[in-house]
């Protein structure tokens, strides 16, 4: 082990993403796994092994213990999980200015694919009269919509309103409640759950005459990995709140 070598806690190692992210801190030849934590263990347990990272796999109604509990001793985290709302955000932003030399990554996506999905669709919203996402996943998700959905969304509305779009037309007057959708800042979301499926995203963009459509599919979760290892080795350098990965990529957009 050299002294260069990130000493990683996966907290949530016994769920879907923390097993995948166990293997592959294990097979990374620049890290080591030092605890992998689940539901029952407490969060002392990653400082007392002394790990210099955490990767937050866990649930919403835990990850933001977590990271405080992260940031307040000093360590690195990369965060999955999702629910981190704007309170959420500027309550760990307020933390962070207390702890400046602390490094947090919250990504809504590891998946490359999506972060570029994403960033592509809010550089094209501007372009269209209607804007929607549809977000398909698993039926054991717990959260909806998801939160790559709500970050894809927030995005959009963000260039849409910069550049002076205004709300997507809907002459919609009776509905059975929710068949619009969630509306994430003006945009609206529709979540699918569908046994055989892992995580998927559609954002649909439409003017008279034409459709845009950006797709992107994880077909396994091996698909998110090389982005929670590209956080790993990124977040020290980046002390303070980045929110998502994108924050971290040379994308130029
Ligand atoms: N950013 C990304 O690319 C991805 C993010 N996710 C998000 O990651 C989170 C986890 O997803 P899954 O692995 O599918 O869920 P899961 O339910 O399979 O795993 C969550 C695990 O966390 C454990 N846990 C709960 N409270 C804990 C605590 N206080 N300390 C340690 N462990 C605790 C649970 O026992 C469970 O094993 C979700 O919020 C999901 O939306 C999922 C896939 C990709
Ligand atoms: O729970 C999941 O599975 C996923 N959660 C994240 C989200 O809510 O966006 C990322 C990905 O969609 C898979």
């Amino acid at each position: 082990m050299s002294a260069h070598t990130i000493r990683v806690a996966v907290l949530g190692a016994g769920g879907r993403m923390g097993s995948e992210a166990v293997k592959a801190v294990e097979s990374a030849e620049d890290m080591e796994l030092v605890a992998a934590l689940g539901r029952s263990d407490s969060f002392q347990q990653a400082i007392d092994s002394g790990a210099t990272h955490v990767v937050d796999l866990t649930v919403p109604d835990a990850t933001v213990d977590n990271v405080h509990g992260a940031v307040a001793n000093g360590l690195h985290s990369v965060v999955g999980t999702t629910g981190w709302d704007a309170s959420r955000l500027e309550a760990l932003r307020g933390l962070l200015e207390e702890h400046p030399e602390a490094g947090v990554l919250i990504a809504p996506n590891f998946a490359l694919g999506s972060v570029l999905a994403s960033a592509f669709a809010a550089k094209a919203a501007q372009y269209f009269e209607s804007a929607e996402i549809v977000e398909l996943h698993h039926p054991n998700k717990v959260d909806a919509p998801s939160g790559t959905a709500v970050r894809t969304a927030e995005l959009m509305a963000g260039a849409r309103q910069a550049a002076g779009v205004g709300p997507s037309p809907d002459a919609t007057q009776q509905e059975v409640e929710g068949a619009r959708g969630a509306d994430i800042d003006g945009i609206r979301v529709h979540s699918v759950r569908l046994r055989g499926l892992v995580a998927h995203q559609e954002v649909l963009l439409g003017s008279a005459g034409e459709q845009l459509t950006f797709r992107h599919d994880s077909f396994d979760r091996a698909s998110f990995m090389p982005g929670v290892l590209l956080g790993l080795r990124t977040v020290a350098q980046r002390p303070g709140l980045t929110h998502g990965l994108d924050g971290y990529l040379d994308l130029g957009l």
